[in-house]
């Protein structure tokens, strides 16, 4: 059989040794409560059993094996309200509050497991009327038994009252004269959480507290489900303020504050419930998730306490009003009695195990009960824990002002990175201002080539119109007009130049440009007759003479222009650039390539080599031009077919 959970010792023994005792768990006291009568009509069957006083036994319905937990003390449900009472030692707390301590009772478990019932005993039957004496409750037998404890003391002990409830998570004065309204819970170093303006009531007799106390329990929420017909839909805490003398000489912090004192406060929980369960709706429905947000607070608060080192840090008390209001009892300075409650069907079994797994858990947190303070000098022990609680909260500074250290640093860093950038910036705005001025010289550069270009181009016709002259006065009889050579064959291979016209109208072929020859030209009746000069060699026409702009001819070389060879073409550099001037581009910078001292026209034309093979092409053309009109008869009229009176290449 497993077992869980851990027996409890006694808070009060502990707690005898001093105003401020060793941690002391959370004492935990389980409640079954009798199978209700609609359980026993369903013919439910109880899953729990106990054994011995301390150890409860699950028994899964399925079969299984079972499961044990063991509290402080487990109570069946033939257990009465006193046998509850007793086994609660509520009256050790009581001393403990008499004595100045912060005591702590409150119930927990499923809706309709008996919580109320445990605490306030039966509601009551009619208006006015009170719970028979032996249906009691906790509550009722705590006041009984703390006024007669009183009276039985000897001295003046003032006791007072408050009562309020956590409703959809607002605080409600159950005392208040008025009608009820919101309250705000504040906190204070000297009081920790706190509701403001809560109406603290003074009494002197059991009678005025019962009072009190039905005044409370008759304003509290409650409805009607399925599990339960007098169903408590908040939260409530009634508290006792028992300040005797001697603990008087210290003052109040602030005026309404209660004196400083012992405290027994009995916290009636609203029960966790399945809303599918209870058939909840509407605003029961909006009550059940408030209560299970706030239950579930409550538990991670208890969960987060288990754990030592998380417990000296951050506990989120502040998560809801629950959890703030028993932050003290939970992880302060109280002494807190747990008791939790389970209905015994194996119909409720999922939540009664949700229950017992809290219970376990809660009786692992320990608290440090302290005892009020005694004027005057500081005890050694309080001295102690007030350097513990400087040392925490120095570490605390340290941390926040590393953190903004770190944010410091990364203030530098984001100022030094802005610099750089702003740095960059100017960079790139000098180098964008700098490639501006390169892209304007070039845009000059490229229209000074295009004017060049023109200008050559138109030099080159001229020189072509002249060379062609050359040609025609070895042409006795034009021939048939044949088409361009270029549409015919390729005109690089071809080196069968026609006859070229040599009139003043000069029309090019339309597809490669070239001169057209004479007897295709369409306005040969133009044809001028060439004019010899006597003085040129070999009678060459003024006409084909090189122009002034004509490069000079290589030194030694004794031949004038017409009768330059193919390799005398090949080494003008003016007539190449000349051809490939059309093929300039223009976005191409003028970059220095070649020799130094070549003149700025030559320079781009060897990129070209398309280009150049025309040039080829056309210097042979030329070449065999001038050799056929020296050596070969004209070609014989009617012929006909390609390339048909043209020579042989
Ligand atoms: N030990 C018990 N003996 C007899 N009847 C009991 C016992 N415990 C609870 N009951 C009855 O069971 C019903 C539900 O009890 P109670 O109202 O106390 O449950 P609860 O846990 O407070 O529920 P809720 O969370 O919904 O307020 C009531 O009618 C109550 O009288």
């Amino acid at each position: 059989m497993e077992e869980r959970g851990t027996p409890d010792g006694d808070p009060a023994r502990s707690l005898e040794q001093g105003p401020e005792g060793p941690e002391t768990p959370i004492q935990v006291v389980l409640r079954v409560r009798p199978m209700s009568a609609a359980e026993l009509r369903r013919g439910e069957q109880s899953a729990l059993h106990c054994s011995g006083t301390r150890t409860l036994q699950v028994s899964p319905p399925g079969g299984g094996p079972d499961v044990a937990f063991r509290f402080g003390a487990v109570l069946d449900g033939a257990r009465t309200q006193e046998d509850v009472f007793q086994a609660c030692r509520v009256r050790r707390l009581g001393e403990l509050a008499l004595r100045g301590f912060s005591c702590t009772v409150f119930t927990f478990g499923q809706t309709g497991s008996g919580k109320t019932y445990t605490l306030t005993g039966p509601p009551p039957q009619g208006e006015g009327m009170p719970v028979s004496p032996s249906l009691a409750g906790i509550m009722q037998r705590t006041f009984a038994w703390l006024l007669e404890r009183v009276q039985h003391l000897g001295a003046p002990v003032t006791l007072r009252a408050s009562y309020l409830e956590i409703y959809n998570e607002q605080v409600h004065d159950l005392l208040s004269l008025g009608s009820p309204r919101p309250l705000p819970v504040r906190w204070n170093k000297s009081r920790g959480f706190y509701v403001e303006q809560l109406r603290v009531v003074e009494f002197g007799s059991l009678e005025a507290l019962m009072e009190l106390l039905q005044m409370g329990l008759s304003r509290r929420r409650s409805s009607a489900h399925t599990l339960n017909q007098a169903s408590s839909r908040s939260h409530a805490l009634l508290t006792l303020y028992i300040s005797r003398p001697a603990s008087q000489k210290v003052p109040p912090v602030d005026p309404g504050e209660p004196p400083v004192g012992g405290k027994l406060c009995f916290v009636d929980l609203a029960g966790s419930e399945k809303v599918a369960a209870t058939g909840s709706r509407g605003e029961l429905m909006v009550e059940a998730n408030n209560i299970n947000r706030s239950l579930l607070a409550l538990g991670h608060c208890i969960s987060l306490l288990l754990d030592p080192q998380r417990k000296q840090s951050h506990i989120p008390f502040r998560d809801s009003k629950l959890t703030k209001l028993l932050a003290d009892s939970l992880g302060g300075r109280g002494v807190t009695l747990m008791v939790a409650c389970v209905s015994p069907s194996a119909q409720c079994l999922p939540e009664t195990l949700s229950t017992l797994r809290y219970a376990s858990r809660a009786q692992r947190v320990t608290t440090r009960p302290q005892g009020p303070k005694p004027s005057g000098m500081k005890q050694p022990q309080n001295v102690e824990a007030e350097i513990l609680q400087l040392r925490e909260e120095n570490r605390c500074l340290r941390l926040q002002l590393d953190q903004m250290g770190s944010k410091g640093f990364q203030g530098a860093r984001m100022a030094w990175a802005q610099r750089n950038l702003y740095a960059m910036l100017q960079e790139f705005m000098l180098e964008n201002e700098r490639l501006r001025k390169e892209v304007s010289q070039l845009h000059s550069s490229r229209d000074l080539a295009r004017g060049e270009q023109r200008v050559l181009a138109q030099q080159v016709h001229e020189l072509q119109r002249r060379l062609l002259s050359v040609c025609t006065l070895h042409q006795p009889a034009p021939a048939p007009a044949p088409p361009c050579p270029c549409l015919v064959m390729p005109a690089a291979p071809c080196r069968a130049l026609p006859p070229l016209c040599s009139c003043p109208c000069c029309h090019l072929c339309p597809v490669c440009l070239a001169p057209l020859a004479r007897w295709a030209c369409p306005q040969q009746e133009c044809h001028v007759p060439q004019v010899l000069d006597p003085e040129t060699p070999r009678g060459m026409p003024l006409s084909s003479q090189p122009p002034p702009w004509a490069p000079p001819c290589s030194p030694g070389s004794a031949k004038i222009p017409g009768e330059r060879n193919h390799s005398d073409w090949t080494q003008t550099g003016v007539l190449a650039e000349m051809l490939t001037g059309e093929e300039v581009v223009p976005s191409a910078p003028p970059l220095p390539s070649g020799s130094p001292n070549a003149p700025p026209i030559l320079r781009g034309a060897a990129r070209i080599p398309n280009l150049a093979q025309r040039l080829e092409a056309l210097r042979h053309q030329i070449g065999s031009s001038l050799r056929r009109g020296q050596s070969q008869p004209p070609p014989s009229e009617g012929t006909s077919g390609p390339g048909r009176g043209f020579p042989p290449c």
